[in-house]
């Protein structure tokens, strides 16, 4: 991929971020507009050392998820779903100067892994954002494709979140900005996740359902693990936890949902948050699947978006 610009070209800067009739990628930093470079330092890209139209200027499709395996496998997976050339086996990092995030690109679609929880999130997503923004994409679609706990469903179970809510169960996510706390709705794009379910229904034995992922800052203590280093609450508060999670909706957990359905509603990128459940909490809390099982479950999210990617490209007589 021809990623390095010439000197010549190292003045480049975008243009506004206006695109007639389409949904462009708003940052929304009065600062950003005067600086002479932007480097994007975590992912190894800059604005006078990367030509970023050039490299991402088609990009439709962000997905994202923890691991950089998973990631570089879904890549691999949609360079195939997409017939494009090659075996995509060499598929390149195109973040490989830095070992933070790794991303991939297959047509319109790109791949980056993110890390655990929601700094780790944050960081990138301030990042892709802003990538996106120099590369004056438009109309893209984001989903993070993770894993979870499951609360009163069938490991397996592959949740579309409708709304992410916090450890009180409620919508929202507390930004720390100096010593204020910021409020952010974390409403995802309603109409994207009822085409999620409608996609996954034509998919045998794909056992899908719509509802509330609360996002925690911790694994262990912060989701109510029994089996951490510390633990200082009873198995019956956990239970009595998990069960009022259940009773306001919420189907299961994981560790950056708030972040992502705040950061993304803020700039204009139409996100959906796909996670497959790897345990029902009310039942257990070591995840002891073998390792073909959790290899199988967490391809589900994958198997799902790479449809519904498919069908948004009018490959739909090609389904997996
Ligand atoms: O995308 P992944 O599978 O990494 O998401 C969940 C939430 C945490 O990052 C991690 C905890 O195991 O998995
Ligand atoms: O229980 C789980 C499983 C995966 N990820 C989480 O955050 N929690």
């Amino acid at each position: 991929m021809a990623s390095i610009l010439p000197a010549s070209n190292r003045r480049m800067r975008p243009d506004k971020n206006t695109y007639e009739g389409k949904r462009s990628v708003y940052v929304k930093n009065p600062y950003l507009d005067a600086m002479d470079e932007d480097i994007l330092y975590h992912l190894d890209l800059g604005t006078k050392t990367h030509n970023l139209p050039a490299m991402f200027g088609d990009v439709k499709f962000v997905c994202v998820g923890g691991s950089p395996n998973r990631m570089k496998a879904f890549a691999q997976f949609m360079h195939k779903e997409l017939q494009l050339e090659g075996d995509g086996e060499g598929i390149e990092d195109i973040c490989a100067g830095t070992d933070r995030y790794c991303m991939f690109k297959t047509g319109p679609v790109l791949s980056i892994s993110h890390g655990m929880g929601i700094p780790s999130i944050s960081i990138m997503l301030h990042e892709l954002i802003k990538l996106l923004h120099h590369a004056r994409c438009c109309d893209v679609t984001i989903i993070r494709i993770g894993t979870s706990g499951g609360i009163g469903i069938a490991p397996g179970s592959v949740v579309i979140t409708d709304i992410a809510v916090d450890s009180f169960f409620k919508p929202r996510f507390e930004q720390v900005i100096l010593d204020n706390v910021v409020t952010r709705s974390t409403e995802l794009d309603k109409e994207l996740a009822t085409d999620l379910l409608n996609c996954s229904r034509e998919i045998p034995n794909f056992p899908t359902l719509i509802g509330h992922t609360m996002c925690t800052y911790d694994f262990y203590e912060g989701q109510g693990h029994l089996d951490g280093a510390l633990c200082s609450f009873s198995r019956e508060k956990k239970l009595d936890y998990l069960k009022r999670a259940y009773k306001a909706g919420v189907r299961n957990i994981e560790m950056e949902s708030t972040v992502f359905a705040a950061m993304c509603g803020l700039c204009g990128l139409r996100a959906a948050v796909v996670c497959v459940t790897l345990l029902d909490r009310l039942e257990s809390d070591q995840i002891n699947l073998s390792h073909d099982v959790l290899v199988e479950y967490q391809q589900r999210p994958q198997l799902l978006i790479s449809n519904f990617i498919k069908k948004q490209l009018g490959l739909c007589g090609q389904m997996s």
